[in-house]
């Protein structure tokens, strides 16, 4: 696919097939996906990739079938996702390098994401609040000084949505010309 269609047309998932997704498919993604202009060369990232029966480590967040507080609409839509990536940057203590490395880290989402648009792939970025949270970092094991940039959702598409318009940038373009 060329790539102004690939970008256009890439459409964040949220409904998967079950069908499973090829590790060593999605781990060659990402070798090209960390392709990505990354000042200092820091590539302070990793990934951390759950997929078949490990996906209970987070859909049990909200409490294990049988306990009081399971929540069973969380659980069934965590196990309808077919592979959770985690990707995970270590936290610079300069603000300056943390900011260009979160930059970097997003880029790597956005390769990834169209990668695997490229190869009939779904993917969507998920920022829920909890994947900052205690039980969510000891389940996929994330360390002190790290931080989760995106808990990436993977998976064949079973609905795209529609795309939502995007204010075209010749709209929002200052042109200085004049000295
Ligand atoms: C940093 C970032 C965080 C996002 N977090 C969420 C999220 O938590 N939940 C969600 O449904 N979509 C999330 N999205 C996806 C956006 O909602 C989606 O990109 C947007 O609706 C445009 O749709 P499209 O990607 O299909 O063009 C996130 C996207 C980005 C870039």
């Amino acid at each position: 696919m060329e790539l102004t269609q690939l970008i256009k047309e890439r459409r964040s998932i949220q409904i998967f097939e079950e069908r499973e997704v090829s590790l060593d498919l999605v781990k060659e993604l990402l070798d090209t996906a960390v392709w990505v202009p990354n000042h200092r060369m820091t590539q302070p990232w990793r990934f951390v990739i759950v997929h078949g029966e490990a996906r209970k480590r987070i859909a049990e967040l909200k409490g294990k079938p049988g306990d009081a507080s399971f929540n069973v609409n969380y659980y069934n839509k965590m196990m309808d996702v077919p592979m959770f990536i985690a990707v995970v940057i270590k936290e610079n203590p300069v603000i300056g390098i943390r900011e260009e490395d979160y930059s970097s880290a997003s880029c790597i989402i956005q390769n990834l994401s169209l990668l695997a648009w490229e190869q009939g792939l779904g993917m969507i970025w998920k920022s829920y609040g909890h994947m900052h949270e205690a039980a969510y970092r000891d389940a996929l094991g994330i360390q002190p000084g790290e931080r989760v940039v995106g808990s990436l959702h993977v998976g064949y598409a079973s609905q795209v949505p529609n795309a939502q318009p995007r204010i075209p940038a010749t709209d929002l373009i200052t042109v200085i010309d004049q000295a």
